[in-house]
């Protein structure tokens, strides 16, 4: 039966990530500072996970909250105000000696790792949850186990690259947005070796970006006028060419492109001073060349309030900023305000998304 956008909130898909990480740690935080304000028709969510992994995990953590195993997504509502619904893994239990290894991550969980990701894109894709929202995940463990691609963002873009985004104008992604209240930012390469970044930038990659993340802040942000600020790649932006010639070759074409249709883009601006409060004020989001570029400013001032978005797919999908804890994990210290943070980022792009999209169908978006 298909999902009624008067009725009550579709549950989100909770993804397990890096099992030896802090993922359910901060999961179990999340459900306890949502559930105990639940009321049933409220926004909730499930863990897709190993059931016998989470009830062991959770006596290793000496956890008082309690889990229930589930069979579908319409079935977390009700479970949700007394405990942690998990949606199992379409696959055997994961051994007993791999289940709990914090700090330790293995290979021998990567299977289930990826499983939980593409069970809950499939998940979104049916219309059976409203997004998606990742854990962290150990990205070298996954590659060593033969995983193709260096993070959510990539594969995410894979898995869905053969389904048509809901409407003809927008630009297709997988583009990375990392968001807080005080500063948005999207590299145009996002896990590529330094060493690459210039041989990858192009005039027309800049370009895709940051019109995926214009029609981003318009439909999932509800910004009317997005403004971007796009950063060089060299010191002082290149300083007149005589530090670099790609923020005069490759980024100046790619502004005066943006400009020319309709986008309110301006830079090259030299990334180290473009992120002082004074110039956060200038725009709605910064476009970056590469990864630090961007995810060290809003790490350094948003580390525990920041969400990681992908932009440009068919499905919402928001993560935290961080990553796996390794250091920190089976310790119970995690703090969970950025998986909450994401968590809160989903529901409210969905709602924004459903409203915007529907005022498209009806004629009354400007
Ligand atoms: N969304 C994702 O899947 C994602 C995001 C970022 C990093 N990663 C991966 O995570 C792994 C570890 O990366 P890293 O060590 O650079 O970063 P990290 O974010 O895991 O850890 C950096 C520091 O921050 C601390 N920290 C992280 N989350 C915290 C929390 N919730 N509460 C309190 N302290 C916290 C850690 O203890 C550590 O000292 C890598 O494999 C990386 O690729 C994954
Ligand atoms: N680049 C992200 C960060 O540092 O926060 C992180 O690696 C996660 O990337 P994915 O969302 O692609 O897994």
């Amino acid at each position: 039966m298909k999902h009624d956008p008067a009725g009550p909130p579709l549950p989100l898909a909770l993804t397990m990530g890096e099992p030896a990480g802090i993922g359910l740690e901060i999961t179990l935080k999340a459900w306890h500072h949502f559930a105990t304000s639940y009321t049933p028709g409220a926004h909730h969510f499930f863990l897709i996970d190993d059931p016998v992994r989470v009830a062991r995990a959770l006596r290793h953590l000496g956890s008082p909250i309690r889990m229930s195993t589930i069979g579908t997504p319409a079935e977390a509502g009700n479970a949700f105000k007394k405990t942690l619904p998990v949606l199992p893994l379409e696959m055997d239990p994961l051994p007993a000696d791999t289940a709990v290894g914090f700090g330790k991550p293995s290979v021998a969980t990567a299977e289930a790792v990826i499983l939980s990701i593409r069970q809950a894109v499939k998940l979104a894709l049916d219309g059976k949850v409203a997004g998606i929202v990742t854990n962290p995940i150990q990205k070298k463990t996954l590659i060593d186990s033969g995983f193709a691609f260096s993070g959510h963002t990539e594969y995410l873009g894979d898995l869905t690259k053969d389904v048509a985004l809901p409407s003809e104008g927008l630009v297709r992604g997988p583009v990375m947005l990392l968001a807080s209240d005080t500063l948005r930012v999207a590299p145009v390469t996002v896990h590529t070796p330094l060493a690459k970044v210039s041989q990858e930038l192009t005039t027309q990659r800049i370009a895709d970006v940051a019109i995926v993340v214009a029609q981003a802040l318009v439909r999932d942000f509800g910004v009317s006028s997005p403004r971007l600020a796009v950063s060089g790649l060299n010191p002082h932006a290149g300083e007149g060419g005589a530090l670099g010639l790609e923020d005069q070759h490759i980024i100046v074409p790619a502004i005066a492109w943006l400009r020319e249709h309709g986008v309110d883009a301006f830079g090259p601006l030299p990334a180290d001073t473009m992120f002082h409060e004074e110039a956060r004020a200038q725009y709605h989001a910064a476009i970056t060349m590469y990864h630090d570029q961007g995810l060290i400013p809003i790490k350094t001032i948003a580390f525990h309030s920041a969400s990681n978005i992908t932009l440009g797919l068919p499905i919402i999908r928001t993560s935290p900023d961080h990553g796996t804890g390794l250091d920190i994990a089976g310790r119970n210290i995690a703090r969970p305000d950025s998986l909450i943070a994401s968590i809160r980022m989903a529901n409210l792009m969905a709602a924004r998304r459903q409203a915007y999209d529907a005022s498209l169908t009806s004629g009354s978006s400007s």
